[in-house]
């Protein structure tokens, strides 16, 4: 059977580039960056003052003046206006442009005003204080955020500083999330006795829109000719087809062999793991992915992070996540020769290690356990016994 290790390797050997589009900057956050966003201006694009107060010249301390005239006072947006004189001073706010005829600001805790005039009733003053210089962050044209890395908050605030309306970014693949079996019924709708109602397929579109895609979700009745039909429709309209359920030795599991029928050449089908062993990965001859996951919740949840969100990354150019480890709360031991993804919560501890404590749940059908878990650790398929205090690979989720 394909090892986990295997069919990582075979999956991140998929990669294409899906072109690039132009996005409005506010819906790029998850995105990847196609283009270099390089400064249209100084940053700050002026010597900025950071504290409200009086803005002096220095050399008027090193003469022994401390009162000052306020010549004027001056809001931030407001075009800066001189002092003339050693002894005169603006009254200035937070964001205003320095007057070129100062280069000190005092906050107003460090001055006292009366009758127009601002007397300094501290020692400490430093020449240049208050002031965010210009040009301190970067200078005009220097790249502020390099292509080929994710659009974060923090860049999205770059955007529109520097005036970038619109972001280069890469095309993401067009995602199909394909459900299938005559037990599933819609949310709205009320399942039978015998029925219940999807959900893989929701879960897999939260996640992958928290990833900046926007899958369109399918649902294939337990009937050869129909999934034969419908996986063609999207082998040829999407580049990536994920699907959950009927891939595993039920006789109304007809995902393998529709896809062997459409020519989707198989990379591997049974991974030794669990949850998720089914697992099946293909690709068309159009170059369309098949990842088809086992359809027991957590089988679909797990491969979904293990394997397709690396994948994502990685097309995308994205550098590869740094690994997360964690340390084992208690022992725990697991027989099958399979690499096993136990699920955990997290918490950190004083000594700032990462703790892994066991919530099993009932199985991979148990869908309500991943709510109260944020993690799988990954158990290695050599062993059958692990200890408290060791240290495994975990898989974020939350
Ligand atoms: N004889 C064997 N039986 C099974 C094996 C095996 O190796 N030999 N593997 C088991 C494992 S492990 C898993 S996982 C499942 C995977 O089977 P399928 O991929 O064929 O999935 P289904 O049979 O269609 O469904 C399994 C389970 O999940 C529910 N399901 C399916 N799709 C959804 C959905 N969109 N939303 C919510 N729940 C879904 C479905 O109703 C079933 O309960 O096979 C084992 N059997
Ligand atoms: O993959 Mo299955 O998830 O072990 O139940």
């Amino acid at each position: 059977m394909t090892t986990v290790e295997e069919a990582e390797k075979l999956v991140l050997a998929q990669l294409k580039d899906y072109g690039t589009e132009t996005t409005p900057f506010e819906q790029a956050t998850g995105r990847v960056l196609a283009e270099a966003l390089k400064a249209d201006r100084d940053l700050p694009p002026f010597n900025r003052v950071t504290m409200d107060g009086i803005a002096i010249n220095y050399t008027a301390l090193q003469n022994g003046i401390n009162t000052f005239r306020i010549k004027a006072t001056q809001a931030a947006g407001e075009e800066p206006i001189a002092i003339d004189e050693l002894n005169e001073c603006i009254e200035i706010m937070t964001g205003a442009v320095l007057p070129a005829t100062t280069d000190t600001v005092i906050r107003y805790e460090d001055v006292e005003i009366r009758a127009g005039l601002a007397s300094v009733h501290v020692q400490s003053i430093k020449q240049g204080q208050n002031i965010h210089p210009q040009g301190i962050d970067k200078k005009q044209n220097d790249v502020v955020a390099a292509s080929g890395q994710m659009v974060t908050p923090a860049i999205i605030s770059i955007a529109a500083s520097i005036g970038k309306t619109h972001l280069l970014v890469k095309k993401p693949p067009r995602v199909a999330i394909i459900s299938s079996g005559d037990e599933l019924v819609d949310v709205d709708q009320v399942p039978s006795a015998y029925q219940i109602r999807k959900s893989n397929s929701y879960t897999v579109k939260a996640v992958l829109e928290q990833h900046g895609l926007s899958p369109q979700i399918l649902h294939i009745p337990d009937d050869p000719e129909v999934t034969k039909q419908q996986i063609g429709h999207c082998l040829e309209n999407y580049d990536v087809l994920l699907l959950s359920g009927g891939i595993s030795m039920g006789k109304f599991d007809y995902i393998p062999q529709a896809l062997e029928d459409l020519q989707v050449e198989k990379f591997f089908h049974k991974v030794a793991q669990r949850p998720g062993k089914p697992f099946w990965f293909g690709r068309h001859k159009n170059g369309a992915l098949v990842f088809a996951f086992p359809g027991n919740p957590v089988a679909t949840f797990m491969c979904l992070h293990r394997y397709f969100l690396p994948w994502l990354r990685a097309t995308q150019g994205l550098a590869e996540q740094l690994p997360l480890y964690a340390v084992l709360s208690k022992d725990f031991s697991f027989q099958p020769a399979l690499e096993y993804y136990l699920q955990v919560k997290l918490a950190s501890n004083p000594k700032g290690q990462l703790i892994a404590s066991p919530v099993e749940g009932n199985g991979s059908g148990d869908f309500a356990n991943l709510a109260d878990t944020d993690a799988f650790l990954e158990l290695p398929l050599e062993r059958n016994e692990f200890k408290a205090g060791e240290i495994f690979r975990a898989w974020k989720f939350v």
